[in-house]
């Protein structure tokens, strides 16, 4: 383990402000019917820069919407969104996304989906396919910057859409169920890259997943949202197992197979609420 860098990332979390700060964040819906779709209720969560931090929660319970708030593509119906301080209005200029669904243009190659983000901030193309060159390397996909989205797996693809995202350098980087969609040893090694990668950086990452043992073997921190309407934190459990970590690996650490028994126990009401709420109002 770099103690050094921990000790460093330890020091950055305590000392300075969240890089983002959710306080009485309430956020509702109106429904097609004028009524009120209450979804978050309120939300406090800080998140310091460089944290690494997931959200589980039952489906439906609102953690898109929370990843939404602090992507600034909705307000809070009350309380505040707090990026480094500042009140968060519109969309988060320090935020980048990977969702589950694709991200790469599909009549566009490697080299250029991934350098489009800095083209876009207006990088001329010689430069831009300088760095894109290094981040398509990084993310193991060297020999394929002519291919086109379609001539790749969706292992593949996922790096592209990591790399694109990750060109930018962005200070937060939110993901949602963003490899869920991967067979599970494409998987483990995109949550091992994606750690590789996020321990170089500083970025606060917020990783929304369906899978525990996902949220675990990658995070500093899993929050646990409740069962909606009215979702609020239910818990939220410091991961301490060593980095550098192996997704793989770290599941057989006894002190893993621990955090999954007491969080589950949290996670497993929240579930059994949502599904009983389902099946009264099938
Ligand atoms: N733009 C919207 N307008 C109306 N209702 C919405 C909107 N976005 C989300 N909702 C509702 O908010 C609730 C929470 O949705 P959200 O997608 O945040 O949950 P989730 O926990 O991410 O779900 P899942 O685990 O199934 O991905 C759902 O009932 C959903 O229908």
């Amino acid at each position: 383990m770099n103690k050094a860098k921990d000790s460093v990332r330890y020091e950055a979390k305590v000392i300075s402000q969240p890089m983002i700060e959710l306080s009485g964040v309430c956020k509702d819906f109106l429904k097609p019917s004028g009524e009120v779709h209450s979804v978050l209720r309120n939300i406090h969560l800080a998140v310091a820069k460089g944290e690494f931090v997931s959200i589980v929660g039952p489906t439906g319970c609102g953690k898109s919407t929370t990843l939404s708030l602090i992507a600034g593509f909705e307000p809070p119906t009350q309380g505040m969104v707090r990026i480094r301080g500042e009140t968060l209005q519109g969309i988060n200029p320090l935020a980048a996304c990977v969702f589950q669904t694709e991200n790469a243009f599909p009549w566009k190659t490697v080299i250029d989906n991934v350098s489009l983000g800095l083209r876009l901030r207006g990088k001329d193309k010689r430069e831009a396919y300088a760095e894109a060159s290094r981040w398509i390397e990084i993310v193991g996909l060297k020999g394929f910057e002519g291919h086109y989205p379609h001539q790749l797996s969706g292992g593949m693809r996922k790096r592209v859409a990591l790399a694109q995202t990750l060109i930018v350098q962005p200070e937060i980087l939110l993901m949602d169920e963003s490899f869920s969609a991967l067979d599970v040893h494409t998987r483990h090694l995109m949550e091992n890259e994606l750690l590789k990668i996020w321990e170089e950086t500083s970025a606060s990452v917020i990783f929304i997943t369906h899978d525990l043992e996902e949220a675990i073997a990658l995070s500093d921190r899993v929050i646990v949202l409740s069962a909606g309407p009215a979702a609020t934190v239910k818990g939220d459990y410091k991961i301490h197992l060593p980095r550098p970590r192996n997704v793989a690996e770290v599941r057989f650490d006894p002190a893993f197979m621990k955090l999954h028994e007491q969080i589950w126990n949290d996670l497993r009401d929240e579930v059994m609420i949502s599904y009983a709420d389902a099946a009264r109002n099938k």
